[in-house]
């Protein structure tokens, strides 16, 4: 019997485990064969049969007994420091399920260690791995410092490595192992070392660390190890709520040298914790199942990603066989490097469902950073010499439906920038994608991986050491300056989107741009008209998503990834809905057209217009002209003249790249506005669509009539217009067929007046014209984009006295409304009628027509955005003029 002050050996129900197992308690005679039988149930059975036999009632699981003490000097208990049934109870079962000869239950996993260490004397040697968990690293120090230990660190994957440590005249006591290794996966040959160590050094015992896996996938005293420690905090209970150790000897000496040091210490596991364990311990089989085969579904999916993943269940792992020779399955830790310190914690601090924590082994999924968590208790310097980098993420997984994982980690990748979607044809649509994990849930980890990939991470890297290193960064010598009109549209809008003609003119109102150089690295907007001033690194722009083209002019189609990342990045800044459209159309021209981060110029774009915007007057294609026009002389693509005009394949360059910027703005745009914006004059354009070519024609006629414009103030977005014209053509084909042609008819008689073709009075030129006008609002209403402030106005033209014709012009939805103002006139009745107007709400403009299209000034000052803002809409006009005409045009 132990007695209480542990002099003598200790006595303890686990000490005698083996034989006083459930089998021969339950049939000593084992008449029936039932003891042999039940020794050959495999793992998952023997783990959940706890002997529940040695207790007076019966109970089916063990009883908790809460009792530090004992009656009587003969019983088999007497101080739970020595022994406890409940501890007991735990220990018989856990030394059937390791193997071994016998097992204590401890305080914690560090507690087992401790007292494992205690069998090394001072002046003799451990000899331990060197990618070990951060607290045995730390009780290693200690017992160097203090306990005169001799500590020795060494490669474990590789035996030869060892070997030098283990020779004559060295005092290897212990030899200290995990496989795999906690953070990196690192797999050592416990078998081959064990065989090693008793060859070469046969006094020395060796002891594995075997949390990362326990005894359901890996058993090292069957390997020939002599002692096994496991944190049991970890999958042994399954749910982080219990601390405890477990020690398993392989040998009656151990096991005597482990039951003495444990009584002595008093670090044996306390009756409720023992209970707790218990309890857990018997699902271990079925969780770690799960746990495992989510692991591979996560490291399937991150690998297939192109993250360099440690998990030996891979086949890039390099101990892989090793691996399987020894243990049953892969386990449920691995680690995962994004190259990037920054980027790891953004990842990790994304992440929800994957909980932010120390430890692993419980049901729930955890996501951590070691080098900062775990592992932190090593110094830096020598965490990067044993290769455990800082960006290293450790994914602990859990027992939860692996879809809902990897929604929670991809979200935590791309919020974080560590992926980017894939625009690949040949993915798989969701159904079949859904079909692939009902049939192989590890391949379906595989295959969503191919809706994303990682971005050049190098570019990016080497872009934000650019924008560190300032001095090098691109931007221009001195401002550029450029303008465009707005316009007006006489007939065909809204039409002309679906490859009708429409005839439009340009305005004297404008929209003016300064593109100003920057020496931070960033590139800026500020559009005073619509109180918005943003700015951006140049390098925190996703320039990997900006997509390969070749030659000057623009691509046709928008890319819909960097677009949605362009509206991300900007959405962060919380601007306005305007200021948002204009930062995105602005920041996809300044990506698309310099193509690299180390061709963009840091600037910022100052733009202003005496436009009014959102009203139907192609502020929009002004404001996009003025975009690419800037940029693209930022880049010497366009060349300014010093007189005469701007080459016209130039001009070309300039309208490809602003209807682009129209895109992002309008959706589905047909490119009337920007071409007006761009060349000035009046047209006849059509768009080339469905096989149908589109053309361009300058006309005259427009110079020779009067118009009046009257904006509503009823704001609009073209965006949506365009969009509602092309769904109810859509659904009602029928109703919206014929009006496209008549509109098309109206265009064609028109054209003839304007360009004088068709030989008419001037009389019936003008109500001709009116007529057709009236005609055309009438359609622009059939087809849904009329409103009752355009109406209004419509209708306070049309009352007496002043019988004049008026329709919607640009996309309608409110915004301006053109009338046709005849020579004779009288002007008290226009007097009156703006008078009315104004009356109404709205804002007439008596406006000049025609006029140039993109301007750029040929010889700038600098420092002209300020000038520019301080002008206000209303000086913009005398601001360019007081530039001194130097001004040349397309
Ligand atoms: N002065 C300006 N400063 C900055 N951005 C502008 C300016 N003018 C126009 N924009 C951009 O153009 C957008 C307005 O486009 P929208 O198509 O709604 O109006 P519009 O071009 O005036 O009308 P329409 O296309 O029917 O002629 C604004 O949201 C903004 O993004
Ligand atoms: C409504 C519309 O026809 C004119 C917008 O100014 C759209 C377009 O042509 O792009």
């Amino acid at each position: 019997m132990s007695t209480v002050d542990g002099s003598s050996a200790p006595h303890s129900p686990a000490e005698s485990s083996l034989a006083t197992s459930i089998f021969s308690a339950k049939s000593p005679a084992d008449s029936d064969g039932h003891a042999a039988r039940a020794a050959k149930w495999r793992f998952a059975t023997q783990v959940v049969a706890v002997d529940g036999s040695d207790n007076a009632h019966g109970a089916s699981s063990v009883p908790i007994f809460q009792t530090a003490t004992f009656k009587g000097m003969d019983g088999q208990y007497d101080y739970t420091r020595s022994g406890n049934p409940t501890r007991g109870g735990l220990e018989s079962h856990l030394a059937r399920i390791y193997s071994a000869h016998q097992a204590f239950a401890l305080s914690t996993g560090m507690t087992c260690l401790d007292v494992i260490l205690r069998l090394v004397k001072p002046g003799e040697t451990v000899l331990a791995g060197d990618d070990l968990y951060g607290g045995t690293n730390r009780l290693l120090t200690y017992a160097k410092s203090h306990g005169g230990v001799d500590v020795r660190h060494a490669d474990t994957t590789d035996v030869a490595a060892l070997l030098p440590h283990l020779g004559e005249g060295n005092k290897v006591k212990m030899v200290l192992l995990e496989s795999p290794t906690n953070p990196l996966l690192k797999v050592a040959d416990i078998a081959e070392i064990s065989a090693a160590v008793k060859k070469a050094a046969p006094d020395a015992i060796v002891v594995v660390d075997n949390t990362m896996l326990s005894p359901y996938l890996q058993r090292p005293l069957e390997l020939g190890a002599d002692i096994v420690y496991d944190s049991a905090t970890k999958y042994l209970s399954g749910h982080h709520d219990v601390m405890a150790g477990i020690i398993a000897t392989g040998n009656p000496q151990a096991s005597k040298d482990i039951a003495w040091l444990i009584n002595a210490m008093g670090s044996g596991l306390a009756p409720f914790d023992s209970f707790l364990l218990l309890r857990g311990v018997k699902t271990l089989a079925l969780r770690m199942d799960k746990q495992q085969a989510n692991a591979q579904i996560v490291a399937n999916y991150l690998d297939a990603l192109g993250f360099k993943v440690h998990y030996p269940g891979l086949k890039s792992h390099p101990k892989r066989d090793v691996h399987f020779k020894q243990a049953s399955g892969a386990g449920a830790v691995l680690s995962v490097l994004t190259d990037d310190t920054q980027l790891s914690e953004r990842v990790v601090s994304a992440a929800r469902l994957w909980g932010v924590s120390v430890s692993f082994g419980a049901v729930n999924s955890l996501i951590s950073m070691p080098c900062l968590m775990s592992h932190a208790s090593i110094p830096a310097h020598i965490r990067a010499e044993r290769g455990l980098r800082e960006d290293l993420i450790r994914l602990c997984v859990g027992i939860e439906d692996p879809r809902d994982l990897l929604d929670d980690l991809e979200h935590a990748l791309i919020a974080s920038g560590a992926i980017v979607p894939n625009v690949d044809p040949t993915l798989l649509s969701s159904d079949k994608l859904a079909e692939v994990f009902r049939e192989n849930p590890s391949q379906w980890g595989i295959e969503r991986a191919r809706y994303f990939r990682r971005p050049n991470v190098e570019a990016l890297i080497d872009g934000v050491s650019r924008g560190l290193a300032l001095d090098g960064v691109k931007t221009i010598d001195s401002d550029i300056v450029v303008s465009a009109p707005g316009k007006v549209i006489l007939f065909g809008e809204h039409a002309v989107v679906h490859g009708v003609t429409a005839i439009a003119t340009s305005l004297n109102l404008r929209c003016y741009g300064v593109l100003a150089p920057r020496t931070d690295g960033k590139v800026a907007i500020t559009a005073p008209d619509l109180e918005a001033e943003h700015v951006w690194d140049i390098s925190s722009l996703p320039w990997d998503l900006v997509p390969p083209r070749e030659g000057s002019a623009a691509d046709e189609k928008l890319d819909p990834v960097l677009l949605v990342a362009l509206e991300k990045l900007v959405a962060e800044d919380k601007p306005t809905k305007t200021g948002a459209s204009a930062s995105i159309a602005f920041l996809y021209l300044f990506m698309a057209i310099a193509r690299e981060s180390t061709e963009a110029p840091a600037t910022t774009l100052t733009v202003s217009a005496n436009l009014p915007i959102g009203a139907g007057l192609g502020s929009s294609a002004a404001f996009s002209t003025c975009v690419a026009s800037a940029l693209l002389i930022a880049h010497e693509r366009v060349h300014v003249p010093d007189a005469g005009s701007i080459d016209p394949s130039h001009v070309d360059d300039v309208d490809s790249w602003a209807f682009l910027a129209e895109k992002v703005l309008h959706g589905n745009p047909s490119g009337i506005d920007n071409a007006v914006a761009v060349r000035g004059g009046a047209v006849a354009f059509t768009r080339a669509i469905e096989g149908k070519e589109g053309g361009m024609d300058s006309i005259r006629g427009f110079d020779s009539i009067r118009l009046l414009l009257t904006n509503t103030r009823v704001p609009r977005d073209t965006k949506s217009l365009v969009a509602g014209v092309a769904a109810k053509r859509a659904a009602e084909p029928h109703v919206v067929d014929p009006v496209l042609g008549q509109i098309q008819d109206i265009s064609d008689e028109a054209r003839g007046l304007l360009d004088g073709s068709t030989k008419t009075s001037r009389n019936g030129f003008v109500s001709r014209l009116e007529t057709l006008m009236r005609d055309n609002h009438g359609h622009l209403r059939t087809l849904g984009v009329s409103h009752p402030s355009l109406e209004a106005v419509v209708a306070a033209t049309a009352a007496a006295p002043f019988n004049l014709t008026t329709k919607l012009t640009g996309a309608g939805g409110g915004g301006c409304a053109v009338t046709l103002v005849p020579d004779t006139f009288d002007d008290a009745n226009l007097d009156q009628l703006l008078a009315n107007l104004r009356g109404l709400g709205a804002e007439p403009y008596l406006t000049t027509l025609g006029g140039p299209g993109l301007g750029v000034h040929t010889r700038t000052p600098s420092d002209l955005s300020s000038t520019l803002v301080a002008a206000g809409p209303a000086g913009l006009a005398s601001w360019a003029d007081s530039l001194n005409a130097q001004w040349v045009h397309s």
